[in-house]
């Protein structure tokens, strides 16, 4: 393509309300613009980029078994009622009438579609198993949409679906789409962990997300230093074990304590540890209240909390709530006196407290002398805590340590979650009607687009892979007032063409300066620079990755090219 009449609209300042590298880059080198909050136009190198991230995808899809097709934006009410979940989402949903005032969903993901289409069109185990997968425009209204294409609120997602008489072949394909997950992020050239993760609200057990390292990511991974355990810190269980020390039991006394409601607050003026502390917080747990207890040094997981009761929604209560059911405020809570209709439970370690602090569930009141129970009852002791770093890997093997991760993949085994709920059943080979066993497989392919910018990225500008680059040669005509180079370029723009490979040629009448500062902006992997020693047949070769550049002959050129793009 020619600079000169393509659309690469790049800024020369850093837009103010981009926060972080890659929405930065993508935006000053004329990838993407916003068109409202979340919601983004693909600029032709975008799009261009984009093509090649799906075409990967298709391609090791395709290997995998599975199917293309292209399901509807539009998704009637209808089905999501049958699902359960037009009342279980909130805002987050983004729903619209039509002319005749029917129900829609702007589709955010495609259970229920799929399921839908499946159970109408396959009663036969003979045509088990069966993948199918899109590639396709996504809504959720997110409450924050944030760092450009990373967390938008219209996104392009490949969701793969597949169907299964049993649990056997549900693993086998569950298999095969990881292994496919792991070819796909390998060859965008990411530096991914696959890690165990929480399958949300949506049930089903065994479910992994796959994380693009990035000091930026939203979801923090915990690894293991002695082997290759990775997970979600949502997901990874504590299995560290708790001394209940010797110390004898002292009486339970009421203190008043004013003004201190935080766990440092209240150890500090009581000049007991944290640990020696029970932190209290009240959630709301679907339509139920639940007071969770864990040691004052920790932190409750909430998705352990909603794991516990199998919730869709869990929340921490509000300060209104928390007044109304525990008649005081959130800095007084405590096990002790609690109404029947709240259920306790407790992480492990508060079990092992001796002679703590809790809330005295009155104002400005805490208790000291606390023994669980002796002073209160749970109705349950289990993990509810984060793990945090130095805590024992859960698989035995070295001790927990975290990072930051961009969650671009997401595989669920999902069981009959949806098949039971709108019937997608088959004749087993005894003729007996079965329910489908399913799974589900996401991909962010928009998101992808900007992790692979966040990584690879430098201070210059985006730097691409050759595998996903817009072009793979950069073809910059530095003076084209001098015959010798304006002929050598266009010479070469033609060869390195037929030579197969993609080129954008800038024949800009812009100062060398302009299209340097562009190029390195733009990312492509190979510029090919026709200047001053045109006359001698002498180009000069540079790799945006690692700034390497040389001087070469036109006649080595292909073959220099293809070198170079091999190993970048
Ligand atoms: O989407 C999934 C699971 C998998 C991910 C891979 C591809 C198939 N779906 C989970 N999820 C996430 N956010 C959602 C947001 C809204 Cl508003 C909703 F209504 C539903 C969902 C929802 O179900
Ligand atoms: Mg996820």
């Amino acid at each position: 393509m020619r600079q000169s009449q393509s659309f690469i609209p790049t800024l020369r300042e850093i837009p103010a309300d981009a926060e972080v590298k890659s929405h930065q880059l993508l935006l000053r080198a004329g990838f993407i613009r916003q068109s409202a909050s979340g919601v983004y136009t693909f600029l032709p190198l975008g799009q261009r980029v984009l093509q090649k991230v799906e075409a990967i995808i298709r391609e090791e899809m395709n290997r995998a078994g599975a199917i293309e097709l292209l399901m509807p934006a539009l998704q009637q009410a209808e089905l999501w009622q049958e699902s359960g979940r037009w009342y279980s989402y909130g805002p987050e949903l983004m729903r619209l009438k039509d002319r005749h005032e029917r129900d829609f969903a702007l589709g955010p993901t495609h259970e229920e579609v799929i399921t839908a289409l499946v159970r109408d069109e396959v009663r036969t185990y003979k045509k088990l198993p069966l993948t199918l997968y899109q590639i396709q425009t996504k809504f959720r209204d997110e409450k924050r949409p944030r760092f450009g294409l990373l967390r938008g609120r219209e996104f392009i997602m490949k969701d793969a679906y597949s169907f299964h008489t049993s649990k056997e072949s549900l693993d086998d394909v569950y298999n095969k789409m990881y292994e496919a997950y792991s070819n796909i992020f390998r060859r965008c050239g990411l530096n991914f962990r696959a890690v165990i993760a929480d399958s949300g609200a949506i049930g089903g057990k065994d479910t992994h997300e796959f994380m693009v390292l990035s000091e930026i990511g939203e979801d923090t991974i915990a690894y293991s230093d002695a082997s290759d355990y990775a997970a979600n810190i949502e997901m990874a269980p504590v299995v560290t074990t708790y001394e209940k020390s010797e110390e004898l039991l002292r009486p339970l006394e009421k203190v008043h304590t004013p003004e201190q409601k935080t766990i440092e607050e209240v150890s500090a003026f009581l000049q007991v540890s944290k640990e020696k502390c029970i932190k209290s917080l009240l959630f709301k747990v679907d339509d139920r209240y639940v007071l969770v207890l864990v040691r004052g040094d920790h932190e409750a997981n909430d998705v352990k909390v909603k794991n516990v009761f199998e919730a869709s929604i869990v929340e921490l209560a509000s300060p209104e709530e928390t007044k109304e059911v525990m008649r005081c405020s959130i800095g007084s809570l405590g096990p002790i006196g609690v109404d029947e209709s709240v259920t306790v439970i407790a992480d492990y370690a508060v079990q092992a407290i001796v002679n703590g602090v809790c809330g005295a569930n009155e104002e400005g009141y805490h208790y000291v002398g606390v023994n669980p129970d002796r002073d209160f009852n749970v109705s349950q002791y289990t993990d509810l805590r984060f793990i945090q770093e130095g805590d024992p890997s859960p698989d035995g093997k070295g001790t927990i340590r975290f990072a930051r991760g961009i969650e671009v993949g997401h595989v669920f085994k999902l069981g009959t979650r949806y098949s039971e709920a709108m019937n997608a059943t088959y004749l087993d080979e005894n003729g007996r009607i079965q329910t489908m066993i399913m799974g589900c497989y996401g991909i962010g392919v928009s998101r992808l687009l900007a992790a692979i910018a966040e990584q690879f990225g430098d201070e210059n500008g985006l730097v691409w892979p050759a595998a996903v680059a817009p072009f793979h040669v950069h073809l910059i005509l530095v003076n084209q007032k001098a015959d010798e180079q304006r002929e050598l370029a266009e010479e070469w723009y033609e060869k390195l063409g037929q030579a197969g490979f993609e080129v954008l040629y800038d024949d800009r009448p812009e100062r060398p300066g302009v299209k340097f500062a562009d190029s390195d902006l733009i990312g492509i992997p190979v510029r090919v620079t026709v200047g001053k020693r045109a006359s001698e047949g002498i180009v000069e070769v540079k790799v945006r990755q690692t700034r390497e550049s040389m001087e070469v002959h036109v006649n080595e050129l292909v073959e220099t090219v293809k070198r170079l793009l091999q190993s970048s």
